[in-house]
């Protein structure tokens, strides 16, 4: 059975963060194993509370589990702050992890700040170049190459740039954009496209934490980026598509609709 790390906070709702991850590797028939970061008080209308883990018991996790269950493919969701990302920058470097997709998480669906802003910095110039492969939403992306995307060929032009100081793959996700959700990979130069009709429903809590997981799981079973991406952008349509809809807010995804 293939092993998959997820370094990311937690959602008490479920909906995303750790217990996202969790379901979703679990769903690809894979070992789940968390590194905690934060515990997030939120639900489907929004975050309520964060409290954050000091770095030696995030240090004391990733020691735990990467000293006797390597993980074949990591994921990285919110890491809170600049301490967190120092320790992890540094177990990731100890252990030599592979197959790292990154997810760099700064705000929540629901508008919260899950990244202390003077820790950006240190997530570009650190984590990211350990990344197989950055996954930003629009907004995410936007602050990396600093201008605005609206269509696109802004998606395009906002790779190239953040490609420019990042040798690995670029995920664009486009679940922000008006009139469709296309993704773009840009990948040693080259742009692919995953095109998938925009299903009709608001419930998106979780899409890009599940998404980047989904990646994760897919390096882990030996696919290439190119077939992985593929893989969880049909997972992550059909999820959106079984339209659980629970909650208040902005609901989450049904992660087990392929087991029903
Ligand atoms: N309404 C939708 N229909 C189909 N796919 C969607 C929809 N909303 C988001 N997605 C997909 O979900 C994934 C996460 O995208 P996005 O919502 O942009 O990320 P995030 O959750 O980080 O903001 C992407 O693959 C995106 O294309
Ligand atoms: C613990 C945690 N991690 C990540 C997200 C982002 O997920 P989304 O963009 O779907 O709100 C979140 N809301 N909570």
């Amino acid at each position: 059975m293939k092993k998959v790390l997820t370094i990311a906070g937690s959602d008490c709702s479920g909906g995303a963060g750790i217990q996202a991850d969790i379901k979703t590797i679990t769903v690809h028939n894979m070992y789940a194993m968390s590194v905690i970061t934060a515990l997030t008080a939120q639900n489907t209308t929004g975050v309520s509370g964060v409290m954050e883990v000091t770095p030696e018991f995030i240090e004391k996790q990733m020691d735990m589990v990467c000293s006797d269950i390597y993980p074949d493919a990591v994921k990285i969701g919110m890491l809170a702050n600049k301490d967190i990302i120092d320790i992890v920058e540094d177990k990731l470097k100890q252990y030599e992890l592979k197959n790292i997709v990154l997810d760099p998480v700064m705000i929540s669906t629901s508008g919260s700040k899950l990244l202390q802003d003077n820790a950006i910095d240190a997530l570009i110039t650190k984590l990211i170049p350990l990344a197989t492969v950055i996954t930003p939403n629009i907004p995410e992306a936007e602050c990396l190459c600093g201008f605005p995307i609206r269509t696109k060929e802004e998606m395009q032009k906002a790779a190239e740039v953040i490609a420019r100081h990042y040798s690995g793959s670029i995920l664009i996700k486009g679940g922000h954009l008006e009139e469709c959700s296309d993704d773009l990979l840009y990948e040693e130069g080259a742009c692919h496209w995953y095109q998938q009709y925009k299903v009709s429903n608001p419930n998106t809590h979780g899409t890009g934490c599940t998404l980047s997981t989904a990646i994760a799981c897919n390096l882990a079973a030996g696919r290439c980026i190119r077939d992985g991406v593929a893989a969880a952008k049909s997972y992550i349509t059909g999820a959106l598509e079984a339209n659980l809809n629970l909650g208040k807010g902005s609901g989450p995804l049904n992660h087990c609709y392929r087991l029903a």
